[in-house]
């Protein structure tokens, strides 16, 4: 089924059955669902083909990051499983980005390809301790275009970052931002947060969320709750 909502929640579930629960209870027409590394390390492609057969679109979110051969093969494994989206480490470099690109054009998949830039969970002081001297924004910049010119569809960032990578980037770039808190949910590990509205105001184009709606006592309240806030917005 095709959706048009920008939110992608996010299955961080420890199995199988808990993340099919969840799934549910949403509604494939109002949200994607992102398979990240503990739930897809548990389940395996089984849980790709149980989303897939709730109509459910889906981000492989794996980040690869490895020699561009074997992120070009991992690329190409993910999107023949039939995944919207799939994403990379941008820090794995040109030529790794560009043999990805060229894997999945020449097997005609159409699975959109983007490039984790800074975790929304590191500062400045993460990144100088890892020898970025450069501030968390101009590393993210650095990335996105890098990204950009590798020919990839997007990138992973946080929403502060997405209004100056759409007057970088272009708007059909697309910026996917988790880190998104409500006014009132908790930050836990996120560090570059924003509301879901404000994110939706700086440029997103898609809002990954996680915790403030898997966590939630009534989940589909939570979605709701969301949803009104970017429809006031
Ligand atoms: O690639 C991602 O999805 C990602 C990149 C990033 O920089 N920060 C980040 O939080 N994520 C993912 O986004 C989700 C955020 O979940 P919550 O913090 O629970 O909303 C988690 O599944 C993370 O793995």
């Amino acid at each position: 089924m095709s959706c048009d909502s920008p939110l992608i929640i996010a299955l961080d579930h420890s199995s199988l059955d808990a993340a099919l629960c969840l799934a549910d209870r949403l509604d494939p027409a109002r949200c994607r669902l992102k398979v990240g590394k503990e739930l897809f390390t548990r389940s395996g492609p089984e849980i790709i083909e149980a989303l897939h057969g709730r109509g459910f679109q889906l981000f492989l979110d794996l980040k690869f990051h490895d020699i561009p051969n074997t992120v070009a093969g991992a690329v190409q494994a993910a999107a023949e499983q039939g995944v919207w989206m799939v994403n990379v480490h941008a820090s794995g470099g040109r030529r790794m980005m560009e043999a990805a690109r060229e894997r999945l054009d020449r097997h005609g998949l159409g699975t959109h390809l983007i490039a984790v830039t800074v975790l929304t969970s590191m500062t400045g002081e993460d990144l100088a301790e890892v020898g970025v001297a450069a501030p968390a924004a101009e590393h993210v910049e650095r990335l996105a275009l890098l990204t950009r010119e590798c020919g990839l569809d997007g990138v992973v960032c946080s929403a502060q970052e997405s209004t100056r990578l759409r007057q970088l980037c272009g708007t059909d770039f697309l910026k996917v931002t988790p880190g998104i808190r409500p006014r009132s949910a908790e930050h836990g590990d996120q560090r570059r947060v924003m509301t879901p509205a404000e994110a939706m105001a700086a440029g997103s184009t898609h809002l990954v969320i996680g915790r403030p709606i898997t966590q939630a006592q009534d989940p589909m309240a939570a979605l709701q709750a969301i949803e009104q806030e970017l429809a006031a917005g």
